[in-house]
């Protein structure tokens, strides 16, 4: 959560202001930023200086894993936040692409459980990670990628958070993340909780214990219109400590995840959180 805070202050003490042409705002913007996540010692990073809405972060990671392409499977898992991307957007709207109300073209998950092969067929990104994990191999290249430029024209947004690299030193299950652009006020508030996620489930259903989870950001970017809240209002708050997460123990592979998994299966307590504060979105 400190980190959380710091980055916060040091865009707002050193940011530099960057027109964007997608969305139409000026970003106060800073380059590069490393955050750490213990979830060995289960320090579940979650942001406390405002309500953060976990649950919705963690709908949106299993909808990755299992490689949705629609903002309506997003809702029906427990999160409406693919909603503005996938039928707001015009740019979007008006690509012959778009399948229709709802559709985010090739996104995420989408790319990565069927990233294309340039010689012809696909290859499921993740099962072979869970694989080589659970008998034990890493060949330092468990990577889930979901960055495909030549796809780029077929989806509804770039992925942000696009690479997540997995590693084995021993029986510690360790996690590369790396992100290209960050909204830091509503984005990373997910982000965070979805990189911790990801090694904490991957490390159950692979047989591992987890290690740091280590979170890399390239463009760390507060909009014009989220500046005053975080300035004035969200940085002025004492942060509380952190909360734990505990995962059901029956999610055992990844068809477990693909199949039954819902946001029942997943728990925080010690959430001791500040009141909500509604950031403006960007689409
Ligand atoms: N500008 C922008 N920022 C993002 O963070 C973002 C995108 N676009 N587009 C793709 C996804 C969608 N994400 C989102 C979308 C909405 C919220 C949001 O509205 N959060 C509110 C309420 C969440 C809820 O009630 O479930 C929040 O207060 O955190 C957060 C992340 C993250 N991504
Ligand atoms: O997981 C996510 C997804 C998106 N974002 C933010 C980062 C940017 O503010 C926008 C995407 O805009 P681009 O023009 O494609 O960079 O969404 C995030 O922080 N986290």
């Amino acid at each position: 959560m400190q980190q959380y805070l710091d980055l916060c202050h040091r865009i707002v003490d050193e940011g530099v202001w960057v027109e964007n042409e997608r969305t139409g705002k000026r970003c106060l913007t800073v380059i590069n930023a490393d955050l750490t996540y213990d979830v060995a010692a289960n320090e579940f990073p979650l942001v406390t200086t405002r309500k953060s809405f976990w649950k919705s972060a963690i709908a949106e990671i299993i909808g990755y894993l299992r490689g949705y392409d629609n903002a309506e499977d997003f809702r029906k898992l427990g999160t409406k936040t693919w909603d503005a991307n996938a039928n707001q957007n015009q740019v979007w709207l008006n690509n012959p692409y778009r399948k229709g109300e709802d559709d985010m073209g090739l996104v995420y998950g989408a790319i990565g459980r069927n990233f294309p092969k340039p010689d012809g067929g696909q290859i499921d990104l993740l099962r072979k990670i869970i694989d080589d994990l659970k008998a034990g191999k890493d060949d330092r290249g468990e990577i889930l990628t979901f960055y495909h430029p030549g796809a780029f024209h077929m989806g509804c947004l770039r992925p942000c958070m696009y690479s997540h690299h997995f590693s084995l030193l021993g029986d510690t299950l360790y996690l590369n993340s790396t992100q290209r652009s960050c909204d830091v006020p509503l984005g990373l508030n997910f982000n965070m909780v979805q990189v911790y996620v990801l090694l904490a489930l991957v490390a159950q259903i692979t047989g591992h214990q987890p290690g740091q989870a280590y979170h890399k950001i390239v463009n760390a970017h507060i909009y014009e219109d989220q500046l005053a809240l975080m300035r004035d209002v969200q940085l002025k708050r004492k942060p509380f400590a952190s909360p734990q997460l505990k995962i059901n123990p029956d999610i055992k592979t990844l068809e477990d995840i693909e199949t039954w998994v819902t946001l029942d299966d997943f728990e925080v307590t010690g959430y001791e959180c500040h009141e909500a504060i509604q950031y403006p979105f960007s689409v």
